[in-house]
This record gives structure tokens, sequence and C-alpha cells, in this order.
């Protein structure tokens, strides 16, 4: 049979994220100039005590006495602490009201303050263990009762001696040293540190787990839950230096968050992956099947940028693992960077730059140009060509597009049927197609023939586009006036490692190093973006946006538990699921379901109530790549 579960719970910055003390301090002195002081004692106090350095005896008396706290300020405390409730406490009052017989308050604060907070959360009176104050006639807190246990050195382990709970199994959930002693001396099964609200090393040491938040506690004892998962277990590791609202993002969310600065060898990540369940790239690092294999938590791909030909999609599909990127967040980067770029080249300007810096003064109108009248070829007409397309024409230059999909013109700009026929016209070409593995090396010997003599390419899009070879020649023999280029095939992993290109060197060529995107703007914009699409992915199955999971824009989970099955594309699943549920008698609350060619995703809202042995048999259905349940 199984034996009963107590949880002994601690208040001070367990149950409340504050100690109430250092609070009730705070308000007694408000407006006293010593304030701060008392207020710094106080906490030095506490800490000393918690630590374990400072008899509780000696520390209660003492910050009793600092105090001069008074009946009206105890109120003020109580409505204090109503709204500093820890979250994950909050969050599961579910589990106290219905769980009271065998959740114990034991705290060496008072219960004039701890009752009316925890009782509001369904614990009985009868379970709260604490101090009491002691008032003189006007309501003045004069001391407190020493007869009381709680009030003693070691007060915790005479009191749980005293209460006996041999009937069961006994877990302490504290931040403190005085409820590792618990465990100490025999008395609890388990203790665990909550680290919720602070953290301390002495006390995490010793104890049998650490315990980010109170979902982490009834998950490893498999106790009903407010939430399917503790988002303390979400490992996140973000590399190539995303800006750093993502980690905040994260972080806030209650995941754990590991920073990278540079990208990752291939290698590097398949060690580095394992146990991450959301890894945040940008376009360096590449995803290969070998990382895939490795990933053994992994649910989740976030691009910090737009290009996600550095990630194997579908190994990803093929594993449940869904990609994220930033569509639109640092567009306008790129397309400023081209303009700037445009007038620069066709000024000549890095030569004359270089010049200037070596002291040579060229003043001179041979080869510079304006840009006003001069023709702009838009190779890629998506969210940047079609945006550059309207600066440029507002700078007065006469814009020509080209795009293997049907895109509508904007402003005065003129669509090419043909590569060839933009080719042919254009006075400067810019490249915005995307990175698929299609587009590699489009543009050679062939594409820069078909080019005006004397015209200027730009390449912002990805390196893997242009032969490199092809453009040195083309420099080389004037064909081209200039070019400039911001990706390459092979760029440098981390600002450590040199740039090698046979461009180098190359006059009237601006190089820049993969940074069309790399502004502050930009990066904050992603960084406030990506995390979003992805905690929403954790918290709801949503895939609106995704790149290569099947979209599907889901209601918000109200008063039931989601079942989000990821599965091959065969026919015939989404009977064998309702199969299962019908098997037992399992109402659906909302089903949503969406493929592509490769994958199927189901989404099942049901009724609460349900057995594990359901989840065994959707689990187990033939063709599930990845399942699991949301509340
Ligand atoms: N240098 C940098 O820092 C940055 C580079 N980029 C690159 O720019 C690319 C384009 O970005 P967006 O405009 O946002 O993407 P997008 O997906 O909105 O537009 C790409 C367009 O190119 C077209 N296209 C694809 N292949 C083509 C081809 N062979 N010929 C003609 N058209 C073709 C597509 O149909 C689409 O309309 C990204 O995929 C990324 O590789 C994006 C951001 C920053
Ligand atoms: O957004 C993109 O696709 C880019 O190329 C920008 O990449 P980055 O984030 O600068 O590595």
């Amino acid at each position: 049979m199984n034996k009963r579960k107590y949880l002994v719970i601690d208040f001070d910055s367990t149950f409340t994220r504050v100690e109430a003390l250092d609070e009730l301090c705070d308000i007694a002195h408000e407006g006293k100039s010593d304030k701060q002081e008392i207020l710094q004692k106080v906490k030095h106090i506490t800490d000393l005590a918690m630590e374990g350095s400072l008899s509780f005896r000696e520390a209660l008396e003492q910050r009793v006495d600092l105090l001069v706290a008074n009946k009206a300020h105890l109120a003020q405390l109580i409505s204090r602490l109503k709204e500093k409730v820890s979250e994950s406490f909050k969050r599961n009052r579910e589990f106290f009201e219905k769980h009271s017989d065998d959740v114990l308050i034991i705290s060496n604060g008072f219960k004039d303050f701890i009752t009316p907070i925890v009782t509001a959360y369904g614990i009985k009176e009868e379970n709260i263990y604490a101090n009491t104050f002691i008032f003189d006639e006007e309501g003045n807190i004069t001391g407190f009762d020493h007869t009381n246990p709680l009030s003693q050195a070691k007060g915790k382990v005479k009191l749980m001696q005293e209460l006996d709970l041999a009937d069961g199994q006994v877990f302490v959930i504290g931040d403190g040293h005085t409820d590792y002693e618990i465990r100490e001396a025999g008395l609890a099964h388990k203790f665990y540190a909550f680290t919720e609200n602070i953290e301390r090393q002495s006390v995490t040491q010793k104890a049998d787990h650490v315990a980010p938040s109170f979902d982490e506690v009834l998950y490893v004892n498999k106790l009903p839950r407010s939430i399917s998962y503790p988002k303390n277990r979400i490992k996140v590791l973000l590399l190539e230096n995303v800006h750093p609202n993502a980690f905040k993002a994260f972080e806030e969310e209650g995941y754990q968050v590991e920073l990278y600065k540079g990208a990752m060898d291939e290698a590097e990540l398949a060690e580095k992956i394992k146990g991450v369940s959301i890894l945040g790239i940008r376009s360096k690092t590449q995803i290969t099947k070998k990382v895939l294999e490795k990933a053994n938590r992994l649910m989740l791909i976030g691009a910090f940028c737009i290009g996600t030909n550095q990630i194997d999609l579908e190994a990803c599909m093929e594993k449940g693992v869904a990609v994220f990127n930033a569509p639109y967040s640092n567009t306008r980067s790129v397309v400023e960077l081209a303009v700037g770029e445009v007038i620069m080249l066709m000024r000549n300007l890095p030569d004359k730059i270089t010049a200037m810096h070596q002291g040579k003064w060229n003043k001179s109108a041979t080869n510079s140009f304006e840009v006003r009248g001069k023709k702009l070829g838009i190779i890629g007409y998506g969210n940047i060509g079609s945006q550059l397309s309207v600066l440029a024409e507002s700078m007065g230059m006469d814009v020509y597009y080209y795009d293997i999909v049907e895109k509508l013109a904007l402003g005065n700009a003129t669509k090419c049927t043909s590569l060839k026929e933009l080719l042919n016209t254009v006075d400067v070409v810019s490249l915005h197609v995307d990175g698929r593995s299609e587009n590699k090396n489009i543009f050679g010997e062939k594409e820069f023939a078909q080019m005006k003599d004397g015209a200027i390419l730009i390449n912002l899009a990805r390196g893997s586009v242009v032969q490199i070879p092809a453009l040195v020649h083309n420099l080389k023999n004037g064909k081209l006036k200039g070019a400039g280029i911001d990706v390459f095939p092979e760029e440098p992993k981390n600002n450590q490692e040199e740039f090698i290109s046979e461009l180098r060197t190359m006059p009237n060529v601006i190089l820049t190093p993969h940074i069309g995107g790399s502004t502050l703007e930009a990066q904050e914009n992603i960084a406030d973006f990506v995390p979003g699409k992805l905690i929403e992915y954790v918290n709801t199955g949503n895939t609106f946006n995704s790149v290569n999971f099947p979209n599907l824009q889901l209601p918000q989970l109200e008063n039931a538990h989601r079942l989000l099955h990821i599965h091959k594309n065969v026919s015939g699943i989404i009977a064998k699921i309702n199969g299962v549920l019908a098997q037992h008698n399992i109402n659906i609350v909302g089903q949503y379901l969406k493929t592509n060619e490769q994958i199927g995703y189901v989404i099942t809202d049901i009724d609460k109530t349900y057995s594990e042995e359901v989840i065994k048999d959707l689990k187990s259905i033939e063709h599930t790549i990845k399942f699991r349940i949301l509340y």
C-alpha cells in the first residue's frame, strides 16, 4: 500500500517570497531616519540564523527587539504577504485544498501573520506550527512565547519529535538550515531545498533534491499539480551571442538557460545538446543529423534570424522537433545596409576611403555616379527584396525584380520574367533569395556574363549563392565595377578566427562580416519575438509560424488537458487516437489536426480525469514520433 506523504513546508522565503520579519521591520520603521540601518541589522541576523551560524533563539530575540512593531503593523504585513506568495505555491492552490490533511506548515515565524496567509490556500489551522507574539495592552509586540519549541534552537526537530508522523513519509520543503535539521535528525525521508526565492549554497549542498519550484516537488513525487511539467526542468541553450532579452524571457518563464558566445561545430554541439529541450542559434550553427541523433530531449529550435538553411529541417521534423525563426525582425537592417552599399559602390567609395587612410588625396569625379535614375535589379522579392524596392525607388532608382514565385510589384517596380532579362537590364544587382539548397551556386560565370558591363553586385543573402571564383574573375577583368559582399561560403565560427577569402584586397569591394541583420534594433526585435513563439509552443502546442511543422493556431487551454501527438503522416492515426480515447471512455472537448507531407500533428483536448493507462496506450500507437500532455 502507498504510504501517506506528509509535506512539511517552511513559510518565510518558501511559501512566501520574503522574510516576514524583515518586512515587518520595514513597515514598523517607515519614515524613520534609522530605517535602513535597522533593516540591515535584521536582515543580517536572519541570514546568520538561516545559514546556521547563529542560534535561532538568539536571532529571534535580537530581531523582535529591533522590530518595535505593533498590531497595526501586523495588519499591514498580512496585506503585504498576501501579494508575496511564491508563484509555484500560488498556482498549486488546488493541491493544498485537496490534500490539506497532509500539508503542515512548520515555521520559526509567527502564527499571527502565517495563519491568515496559508489558510487562504486551504491549509488547516491545526496544521500550522509556528511561534506567537506577546503584546502589551497597547498592542505593541513585547516578546514571544518562550515555551514554544519553535522559538528555540533545533525547534523544528523538537516539534517533529512531538508530532510523530511515523505513519507516513515526510518530505520537508524549505530554504533554510532549520529545515534541513529535520532531515539530519532522521525525522524526514527527504529534504527539498526550495530555491525559487533564494538559493543558499550551505543548504542546497545538504539537500536530497534541489527544488526550484513547488511543481518540482510535486512532479518528482508524482503528486497532482497545476502544470504538467516543471518549467525548471526545461533546459535552454543559446548560442551565437543572441541578445540578452532572450535569456531574460526564458529565465522569467522559469527555464534553465545557458548562454554561449560563438557558434559550435558539429562535434561540440553533439556533446552539448544532451538534455537540452530548447536550442537557440543564429545563421552559423549547423544542425545536422549527427547533432540531432544526440539530442535526447530536444523539442524546439529557435533560429534567432531569418534563414533556416543551416538546419536540417526534415530531420528535425522526423524527430518531432519544431523550428521557429524571426521572419521580419532584421529585414529593415538588411535593407538599410543594401541602400548604403548601392550609394557607396556607385561613388567608388571603398577605394577612395582606402586611399585616404593611406594618405592619398584623389579628388576626382571619374567613376562616381548618383544612384538617381539608375536601374536596380532585385533577385528574390520577399520581405527584404520588396522593402528594398520601396526605399530604392524613393531615392529615385528605377527598380526591376525577379522572383521564382508570383510577387506583387510595389510602387513602380517592373517585374522581369527571367533572370537573364533582369541581368541584361540593370546597373546594380542585389541578391535577396533564401539559402535553400537549390540556390547553391546559382550565380556564376553565365550570370556575370549576362550583366551589363560596369554593373555592381550586392550579396547580403547567402554565401552559397554566388560562385566566388567567378566573382573574383569578373572583378579582376573589369566586367564588374564593384561588389558588396556580406555573406561567404566559409565564414569564421567566431570573432577570433581569421576571415580567409580571395576577395580580400579586391578593389571597390565592400566586405562585411555577415552583419546585414546585426543592428541593436534587429537583435532586440528578434529576442523579443522568438522566445515568445517557443514558450507558446511549450505551453499551448501552438505551431503557427513554425517553419517545419504543420501550422496550427490553437485556442487557450481551459479546464481541460491537452494531448499533443506528433506522428508520421500515414493514414488512420487519428482514428487510432480516438479509438484509445473511446476505449477508456474519455470525452473529447476539442480536436485539431494538421499534416504536411511527412508528419501529422493532432491536438486533442480532453476532460481532466484519465488514467496513466491512456497515456501509455497513446504513446504506443505505431508511427508516434513524440507525445506530450499539457495542462
Ligand atoms: N546578411 C544578413 O545578415 C541577412 C541575410 N538574410 C538572408 O536574406 C534572405 C532573404 O530574406 P527574406 O527576404 O526575409 O526572405 P523571403 O523568404 O521573404 O524572400 C526570399 C524570396 O526569394 C525568392 N527566391 C528564392 N529562390 C529564388 C531564386 N532562385 N530566384 C529568384 N527568387 C528566388 C523567394 O520566392 C522569396 O520571394 C534570407 O533567407 C537570408 O538568407 C536575411 C537576414 C539577414
Ligand atoms: O537572418 C538571417 O538569415 C541572417 O543571415 C542573419 O544571421 P545572423 O543572425 O546575423 O547570424
